[in-house]
């Protein structure tokens, strides 16, 4: 990559899920897997849960491409798509905007209170969609604690059990991802009712490991527990960086919450070559 000045990012979070953005409006896409990797590593990079990168779109104020820091791709980010979307809204004094991800046409608006909601788009249930390797019921999967899998533009493997703070979910996580019925892997969530309409969830993340939140996958857990009959449409979700609300509606399933901004940085020239 051609940048004599070096590249221009920031780094934002969303409940701890932390986030290195590129902009390339007006100039092409530059991530590769490589950059990715490189850029993910917290000793010889910067870190991040995830990379997102920001891309001119014909139809909509922006296109939104993420990528783990094991250098694979996300189909969604949920809390990076609240912090992209908090961040132009800053730029452009929009109030309300529609961007483009690998699932389709995405909605931010920020609400009254200042948190930044963002329309995750309808869950995908049947197993092909999701996706899963054979025809099972997406609602009880055939694997020991009788999960579910719910796909939100990326997969969801979605457990209940009694205490999630008491779950060993680096080890159950990893398994659970690379488990042969998910043939793109799967993120892993394990969750419990704490009252009416109040989840708590910790997660693994595919391509990442433990995070301390993930938007998506509140989402996800979100729908599981109401097709579950375990709660309504409306949610509160603790995670381990914070709060969530999760509201399924007729257009898709909203997810509000806060964002932060923690500073602005240019990758330096001989970081990217290092890549070539
Ligand atoms: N942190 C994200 C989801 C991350 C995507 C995931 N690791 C994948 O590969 O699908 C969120 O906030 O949704």
């Amino acid at each position: 990559m051609d940048a004599p000045d070096g590249l221009p990012f920031c780094k934002m979070h969303g409940l701890g899920n932390d986030f290195v953005i590129i902009d390339s409006r007006g100039r092409g896409a530059v991530v590769t897997p490589a950059l990715a990797r490189a850029l993910g590593d917290r000793n010889r990079g910067v870190g991040f849960d995830q990379l997102a990168e920001i891309r001119d779109a014909q139809d909509a104020d922006f296109a939104l491409d993420f990528w783990n820091s094991d250098g694979s791709r996300a189909g969604a980010c949920g809390n990076a798509s609240r912090c992209v979307s908090d961040l132009v809204m800053r730029q452009s004094g929009m109030e309300a905007l529609r961007f483009v991800t690998a699932r389709g046409d995405l909605q931010a608006v920020r609400r009254a209170d200042g948190l930044v909601s963002v329309n995750m788009g309808p869950p995908q249930r049947n197993w092909q969609e999701i996706p899963l390797a054979r025809a099972v019921d997406p609602l009880h999967l055939p694997l020991a604690g009788d999960p579910v899998a719910v796909g939100m533009g990326n997969p969801h493997c979605v457990f209940f059990v009694p205490d999630a703070g008491a779950v060993d979910v680096a080890g159950l996580g990893a398994a659970v991802e690379t488990d042969t019925l998910f043939p793109e892997r799967t993120n892993v969530e394990f969750a419990s009712l704490t009252g009416p309409d109040h989840l708590r969830m910790r997660v693994w993340e595919r391509g990442t490991g433990i995070t301390l939140a993930c938007g998506s996958g509140a989402c996800a857990t979100a729908v599981a527990a109401h097709l579950r009959g375990l709660t309504g449409r409306r949610v509160v979700m603790d995670v381990d960086g914070g709060r969530l609300e999760i509201d399924w509606r007729e257009d898709g399933v909203w997810m509000t919450g806060p964002v932060a901004h923690v500073f602005e940085g240019r990758l330096s020239p001989e970081f990217l070559q290092a890549l070539a």
